[in-house]
């Protein structure tokens, strides 16, 4: 059977680890065909319009999206809504993935590239999920002059229908797990947070197995460096996962290595799916081939799992990146000395996968 792969490359980095993960992914399951379209600024650049409806019909003929990054300089002056990430935020809208799963794992070999000592990482295997279609990004906006003074609004609301939903998630991801949730929330000020509480509580009730903390997201920013192995599942809002994200993924070393999904149901009902490395456009190594395409790799893994039903091609994804992680060769995010290019870790991320496959297991 075919599985048609939607590549929306984007801007920046974007294409150089989308090309990678396409790269690895149809040497794993030669049946993917792969169609591309463009996304963020270089759909601005061509259609006038960071998500253009050709764009969107993609997505809808396909089985999942395969997503680089968006964002570039130059928009700093731009309404949200013509800026290049309203091409993420527009595709995660349109077709309803509420639900973002971000591990945060601890490869091994690379503990010491943690700004945390390495006995605090050995080991860490957390999962943020991230409510992705509420909150903060998708209240009412405004920037009017009020009597004079010129006042922004961003607004935040939460139903409670998006947070039960969220939360079942984290409580059925947790189960097959280590049973144990932390929500995060701001509770001791924000009103939505206090609604996020109640109804995570009252989810936690249908699954007496699961334990639940809840935690305020100043004091689980603080935790997470303290000791991060605490965690086993964190639910949380669109914001606070953002940003939770970001932190828990250098905690492991590099930011590099941090792939998601985006899912508009539970993982274990295999559908649709957006799947995109965590971090950004990367300005600052663009054009320079020394981009860590693992986050990419990874993500394409997830695709095979949760998207495509299939399990054994992304192990075997994931086993060949732990494998070249551990082993080299690394890109200059995991290395100080001679470092490979983005070509060279795919390549031996391709070769791991291919030994595999014809029944010579490469060494862990
Ligand atoms: N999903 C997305 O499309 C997405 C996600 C985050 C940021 N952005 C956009 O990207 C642009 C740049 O944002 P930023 O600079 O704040 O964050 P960023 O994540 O692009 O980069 C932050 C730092 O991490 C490094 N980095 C990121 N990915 C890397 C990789 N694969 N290998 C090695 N190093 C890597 C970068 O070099 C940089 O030093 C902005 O326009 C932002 O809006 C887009
Ligand atoms: C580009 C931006 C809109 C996006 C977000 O904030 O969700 C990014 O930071 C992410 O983490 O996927
Ligand atoms: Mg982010």
């Amino acid at each position: 059977m075919t599985h048609r792969i939607a590549v929306l490359p984007g801007d920046g980095i974007g294409p150089e680890v989308t090309a990678a993960a396409v790269q690895v992914l149809g040497a794993a399951l030669p049946e993917c065909t792969f169609r591309e379209a463009a996304v963020g600024a270089a759909a601005i650049a061509s259609h006038g319009t960071p998500l253009p409806q050709e764009t969107i019909a993609l997505g809808r003929e396909s089985d999942a999206i395969l997503f680089g990054a968006v964002g570039g300089p130059g928009f700093d002056d731009v309404t949200p809504e013509k800026r290049p990430e309203a091409a993420i935020l527009g595709l995660r809208k349109a077709f309803g993935l509420y639900a973002n799963l971000r591990p945060a794992f601890a490869f091994a070999g690379l503990e010491s590239r943690s700004p945390l000592r390495a006995e605090l990482v050995r080991g860490l295997d957390l999962v943020i999920v991230r409510e992705l279609t509420g909150g903060l990004y998708f209240g009412p906006k405004s920037l009017e002059r009020e009597d004079g003074v010129l006042t922004a609004r961003d607004t935040l609301v939460y139903r409670d229908f998006e947070i039960e939903r969220i939360a079942r998630v984290a409580f059925d991801l947790a189960r097959a797990r280590r049973k144990h949730v932390t929500s995060v929330d701001k509770s001791n000020v924000l009103v939505s947070s206090q609604l996020w509480r109640r109804i995570v509580g009252d989810v936690a009730r249908e699954y007496p197995d699961v334990t639940l903390a809840h935690m305020l997201v100043d004091n689980a920013a603080m935790q997470l460096v303290r000791d991060p192995r605490a965690f086993d599942v964190i639910v949380t809002e669109n914001l606070f996962g953002d940003i939770l994200s970001d932190e828990a993924a250098m905690v492991t070393g590099t930011i590099g290595t941090a792939a998601s999904a985006s899912l508009g149901g539970p993982p274990s009902a295999r559908g649709f799916g957006l799947y995109e490395p965590i971090s950004g456009t990367a300005p600052d190594i663009v054009g320079r081939g020394i981009a860590n395409p693992a986050a990419a790799i990874l993500s394409a893994a997830m695709l095979a799992r949760f998207s495509l039903g299939e399990t054994e091609a992304a192990e075997r994804i994931e086993r060949a990146v732990a494998a070249t992680l551990a082993e080299g060769p690394r890109t200059a995010d995991l290395s100080d000395a001679a470092p490979a290019t983005s070509t060279e870790f795919t390549a031996a991320v391709i070769a791991r996968c291919r030994a595999e496959s014809v029944g010579a297991r490469p060494s862990r």
